[in-house]
């Protein structure tokens, strides 16, 4: 990839920045550093499109309180929604707005702090329960992309980062509220595969689920056509549910298409991860996605990442096993395969495939 052409003053070696945030909280930057120029602009061979289309809307309201026509039509529709798309907004949760409100302030809150405090979290390891830090895994990469990011293992054990102060007490609800959301959704997207809900909760250890909280941070990028903010890639959780600053960036394959994601007002959007697609022995697949950043605004992003518990080791439902369906995938303790997740390049699905023992059907 042909590097972009950078003014004289910029060929100066300098050390890499810690984070995105301290590279444009430094100086007004008028180009990208080198590292960070992941795209080349001029090469047009092999871009996809990126196109507008209307993504699946889900109402909560009607799984949890509806009557038990508009609970079956909800879930119907939501069996759609993954099988379809593998994404989908969510209107109607309940979770106040306020609560999600202080929750992405309390995140910017911690992104704001300098870089010595933050650092005292910069996590060399993925089973390090609060981890700070810049890219996707600088020991493996050898480009960087334009985000910061911090991660809190908030069940079954909650962690919390001790500064802002409010952190503590506003990731507590947050997450409580989140997880029991996703709850319910598990519960919907199970039944719409016509399992029982107990099976799930016991071959998934749900009580103990591993639960991530995660923010993310894409500030303002002088030439956002040569950067990226998170390349493609799956969620190796079950779900994935995330909330926006209201500044878009999210981009979503459908049908070999990039579909650029514009969330209602209030809503949440949730993606299906990879251990739903071992679960449902490939029935609903993950869903490659993509941060795109821009020249005006900070984007920043809450993901809240549902997943088995770290001991359990995660196979296809027997149940969605058949001759005309084999087994697509090897079991794998989730925790083991969370390491390799983490440990490896952002690279679509190759975590995936590593454990994939048939061609998709
Ligand atoms: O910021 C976003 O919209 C996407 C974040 C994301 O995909 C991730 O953290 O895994
Ligand atoms: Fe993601």
């Amino acid at each position: 990839m042909a590097p972009p052409t950078l003014p004289h003053s910029s060929l100066i070696p300098s050390p890499p920045p810690n984070s995105v945030k301290e590279l444009t909280d430094a100086a007004s930057l008028r180009s990208v550093p080198p590292q960070y120029a992941t795209r080349n602009p001029d090469n047009t061979i092999g871009i996809e499109p990126i196109i507008q289309e209307e993504i699946p809307t889900v109402d909560f309201s009607l799984l949890t309180e509806g009557t038990p026509e508009q609970r079956s039509q909800v879930v119907h529709h939501l069996g759609k929604a993954c099988e379809e798309w593998g994404f989908f907004m969510v209107v109607n949760h309940g979770i106040p707005e306020r609560l999600r409100e202080a929750m992405l302030d309390s995140m910017k809150e911690f992104f704001d702090q300098m870089e010595e405090e933050k650092g005292e979290y910069a996590g060399k390891h993925v089973t390090d329960p609060i981890r700070y830090g810049t890219s996707f895994n600088l020991t493996v990469e050898d480009v960087r992309y334009w985000r910061d990011y911090l991660k809190v293992f908030v069940h079954p054990v909650f962690y919390s980062p001790a500064k802002p102060p409010s952190f503590r007490e506003i990731s507590k609800e947050y997450t409580a509220c989140t997880r029991a959301m996703g709850m319910e959704l598990l519960r919907g997207i199970w039944e719409s595969l016509g399992l029982e809900e107990n099976d799930m909760t016991k071959a998934l250890d749900l009580h103990s689920c591993f639960h991530l909280l995660g923010g993310n941070i894409y500030p303002p990028c002088p030439q956002p056509e040569l950067a990226t903010g998170l390349p493609a890639h799956s969620d190796y959780g079950l779900l994935t549910i995330l909330l926006q600053n209201g500044v878009n960036g999210l981009q979503v394959k459908h049908s070999g298409n990039w579909v650029r994601v514009e969330p209602l007002p209030n809503s949440f959007l949730v993606n299906i991860g990879d251990h739903m697609e071992i679960v449902s022995n490939g029935r609903y697949k993950s869903v490659l996605h993509r941060a795109e950043v821009n020249s005006q605004s900070t984007r920043m992003s809450i993901t809240s990442a549902v997943a088995p518990s770290l001991d359990t080791i995660v196979e296809p439902a027997s149940q969605l096993v058949s001759d005309e369906h084999p087994v697509m995938f090897r079991g794998m303790r989730f925790g083991e395969f969370l390491e390799l997740q983490q440990a490896n390049r952002l690279k679509e699905k190759s975590i995936l495939d590593f454990i994939r023992l048939h061609a998709e059907w």
